[in-house]
């Protein structure tokens, strides 16, 4: 399927919007420490804002062992993230998450099994996750990943080039790899946990997101460190200034080790309070993850019925 709602432009490269840049990392973990303590979210609220974080999530599967089989049941499971019953006592009668995301050879599986759903496919690409394979050949895994359907491309950039601050060259892949998605939206992996610093986060999301990215994205998922909060506020302050220049809604997506509703609400929490209520949205808001749907209705569950049923009743996602 294609996306309704338009292509990110970017802009000319442009190092003046970020080459004097300073984030202070201290105050950047002071603030984000403030959005899980404060409670922004009402209890009788929770649960919709629940729902809306299932049609956020790109349902993810990574795993060298992942086959057609595997695909097809997180398919199934991506049009029907809920229990019947719980979607009854929640007043819901539609719901799906927001894409799933799978690796290139997996594509075409994803693409039959979500038939007329509407829901797109993601797919990793470019040498996902390290990206060291030759540019030519991750730019041809993208246009693989096109051709047999994916309507998201996640791409990986070259860490080097930002811890060597060789930023016109990162622009330069990046847009390349724009121009090798054609229609597909695409999301930029910035790998943070491999940045060093957070002010090398935000450069990168600076660039990122001047060469054309739909999308920038905290991580693969394979990092030592993955998503955090400070990592996240340093990334949603760079969707603010590059909005504040160019009026482009780019989205966000922070991935990995992202497994219960209460990481869902923080991420929430912090795209409502840091930007704006429409950055809560699946087409400027997923969450990569491969394993927190399940806890989502687990607490869905209590919240309607008020017990916790036991984690055998509810499917691996
Ligand atoms: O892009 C998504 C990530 O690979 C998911 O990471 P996870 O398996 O830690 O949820």
């Amino acid at each position: 399927m294609t996306h309704e709602f338009p292509r990110m432009t970017g802009s000319a490269f442009a190092p003046d919007w970020f080459e004097t840049m300073a984030v202070n990392a201290s105050a950047a973990e002071r603030r984000a420490a403030t959005l899980t303590t404060r409670r922004t979210v009402k209890k009788e609220f929770q649960a919709a804002w629940l729902a809306r974080a299932i049609t956020c999530i790109d349902l993810t599967t990574l795993a060298g062992d992942d086959t057609a089989g595997r695909v097809q049941r997180l398919c199934a499971k991506a049009r029907a993230p809920l229990r019947g019953d719980l979607m009854a006592a929640l007043g819901l009668d539609q719901l799906t998450v927001g894409a799933v995301c799978v690796y290139p050879t997996m594509v075409s599986h994803a693409v039959r099994a979500l038939e007329g759903s509407g829901i797109p496919v993601a797919s990793v690409a470019t040498g996902f996750p390290a990206g060291l394979t030759p540019l030519p050949l991750r730019l041809a895994e993208i246009r693989y990943a096109v051709e047999q359907g994916a309507a998201e491309i996640d791409i990986v950039i070259t860490r080097e080039l930002v811890l060597t601050g060789k930023w016109q060259a990162l622009y330069d892949e990046i847009r390349q790899m724009r121009e090798a998605c054609g229609p597909a939206h695409m999301k930029a992996i910035l790998a943070t946990g491999d940045l060093k610093t957070l002010t090398n986060v935000y450069k990168a999301s600076m660039v990122a997101m001047q060469a054309g990215s739909d999308f920038i994205k905290t991580s693969t998922g394979k990092e030592d460190v993955n998503a955090t909060l400070p990592v996240s506020l340093t990334m949603v302050r760079a969707l603010r200034d590059f909005r504040e220049r160019t009026g482009q809604w780019v989205g966000f997506k922070p991935a990995g080790g992202l497994k219960t509703a209460k990481d869902a609400m923080n991420w929430l929490v912090l795209m409502k309070e840091e930007a704006d209520v429409r950055w809560t949205m699946p087409d400027l808001f997923r969450i990569g993850a491969s394993s927190m749907l399940g806890d989502i209705e687990r607490q869905l569950e209590h919240y309607v019925t008020g017990r916790y049923s036991a984690a055998n009743r509810h499917a691996l996602a």
